[in-house]
């Protein structure tokens, strides 16, 4: 039985499946709202739609396989044709926080690969501005906690990011300093002070790179260009 929310964002990864056509190379992200639109690709191969993905992580790649949806890479691949991913904070100009999954570094780079990048998201995502969310931020191992002081000077207390008692290590082998901001006045300006530090690797902050969001709530499923 599932839950509302899952149903919405099973909904949701549906619909975004509707915007999948023969052909399309697809960047796949990651999460929960994601693994429904994955489950749907993979009955599109199944009827005979061609479709090529790269998953954005190893939970992404695994559903995938059981899906049956066919994967691909950039010795292949130059372009995608459209990434469809979820979020953790959506606001009013379709800027994001993502990285909820420790997956944003591989997510940014299928983003910014796509023509198209369609966001899905449950409508509990939508806020006027980002920041209760805390922002997940990539950092490299050496000297973490040089590169957390580094980043508490703009604003916040970062906290390094741990799974069951020990130290949560990305796919990419580095960590992920989650850093609550509380509220973001300006994410481009912050994104742009978040990368000249030496040691974060990417930031949560998805700038100007979504092309649609589908958002679900319990009646229905509104797509926002
Ligand atoms: O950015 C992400 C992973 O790094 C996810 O897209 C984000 O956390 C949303 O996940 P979910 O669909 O499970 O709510």
């Amino acid at each position: 039985m599932l839950t509302e929310q899952d149903q919405m964002k099973k909904a949701v990864g549906e619909k975004a499946a509707t915007f999948v056509k023969d052909g399309m190379k697809i960047g796949l992200g990651s999460g929960s709202t994601v693994y429904w639109m994955v489950r749907k690709l993979g009955e599109l191969v199944d009827a005979g739609v061609n479709i090529e993905g790269i998953p954005s992580s190893k939970q992404t790649e695994k559903w995938a396989q059981e899906f049956g949806v066919p994967l691909t890479d950039f010795r292949e691949v130059k372009e995608l044709d459209i990434t469809i991913d979820g979020a953790d904070e959506v606001d009013e100009n379709h800027q994001l926080i993502k990285g909820g999954g420790a997956a944003l570094f591989r997510e940014k780079i299928i983003a910014q690969a796509a023509k198209e990048l369609i966001i899905i998201v449950d409508e509990s995502k939508m806020v006027s501005h980002l920041g209760e969310y805390p922002l997940p931020v990539e950092v490299l191992p050496f000297a973490w906690e040089r590169t957390a002081n580094e980043i508490s000077k703009l604003g916040c207390v970062p906290k390094l990011r741990t799974l069951d008692g020990e130290i949560l290590v990305t796919d990419n082998g580095n960590y992920i300093l989650d850093c609550p901001f509380n509220k973001i006045p300006d994410p481009d300006q912050l994104n742009k002070q978040l990368k000249q530090i030496v040691g974060v690797i990417e930031t949560g902050l998805f700038i100007d790179m979504t092309t649609k969001v589908i958002i679900g709530n319990k009646e229905t499923v509104t797509v926002v260009e």
